[in-house]
């Protein structure tokens, strides 16, 4: 997958990748963007990245007509690397809910359908990498997310007030819990904080697989859990908690402490 990510963004120019460009208007919406954010307040560079969003689940979401067709292989690489994720994930929501001594379909019920994305995010070298982050802090929204990273490194999450660099392993997927996971687990499992850093001579590569419910699911802390402590978190319909997320900005998790009771 880094493979096939990595020869879109490095061996094609503009003009090709911007045949899939992707409606920057619209909250992720599928294709090539560049999001070199600028904040409206001071000029200053907000986000130095450019990515390509695949819609891969439900089915009835994915088109691999809108993805590469260079290199070759691109489009079969992405649907199995979609499939292998999508079983990850599963098996993970299985294990947390086996933690907490609820039924293993537990969150993956509260879920529901994976809506499910393919991000892959390339962060070119950065002149003055003191001045900008590749990517702002922020919490996923969703469920669960699964990330692999090139040797370059860049991620770090926020722990115990502090930033903590995750050292890329060639063969490791990093796993980001999300703010609906928090929820789902009344807390008992925090959505991670977490952000990209650039540099100044190499590019860096990432891609990110998220899980999340269907905009009209409703996402409350799970029954078995409130009972034994009471509810944390107000219930809310997902697609009115990515509303907010896009209006206010990540910054954090301010988004989901508003559901906090
Ligand atoms: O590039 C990374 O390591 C982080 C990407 C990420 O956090 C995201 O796309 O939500
Ligand atoms: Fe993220």
């Amino acid at each position: 997958m880094r493979t096939v990510g990595s020869s879109f963004f490095e061996d094609l120019d503009v003009s090709e990748k911007l045949k899939y460009g992707c409606d920057q208007g619209s909250a992720a919406s599928e294709g090539y963007g560049s999001r070199m954010l600028v904040s409206e307040k001071d000029d200053t560079v907000l986000d130095w990245r450019d990515y390509f969003d695949h819609h891969t689940f439900p089915l009835s979401r994915r088109d691999p007509s809108r993805w590469p067709i260079h290199p070759p292989n691109y489009r079969n690489v992405v649907e199995e690397y979609s499939e292998q994720m999508k079983l990850l994930a599963q098996k993970l929501m299985a294990l947390i809910s086996e933690s907490l001594g609820l039924p293993s379909s537990c969150i993956e019920d509260a879920v529901g359908e994976f809506y499910q994305n393919i991000t892959v995010s390339y962060y070119p070298p950065c002149p003055q990498p003191e001045l900008t982050l590749g990517l702002q802090a922020h919490s996923d929204m969703g469920a669960v997310t699964l990330l692999i990273q090139d040797d370059v490194g860049g991620l770090e999450v926020f722990k115990d007030g502090e930033w903590v660099i995750v050292q890329p392993l060639s063969d490791a997927i990093v796993v980001i819990l999300a703010d609906q996971t928090e929820v789902i687990t009344n807390g008992e499992y925090k959505s991670s904080v977490h952000r990209a850093v650039t540099n100044s001579n190499r590019a860096r590569l990432s891609v990110a697989t998220f899980h999340d419910p269907a905009k009209t699911r409703r996402i409350s802390p799970a029954p078995e859990l409130v009972a034994k402590s009471g509810p944390r978190y107000k219930e809310v319909l997902y697609g009115d908690f990515v509303k907010s997320w896009y209006t206010k900005g990540p910054e954090g998790k301010r988004n989901l402490d508003a559901l906090l009771l």
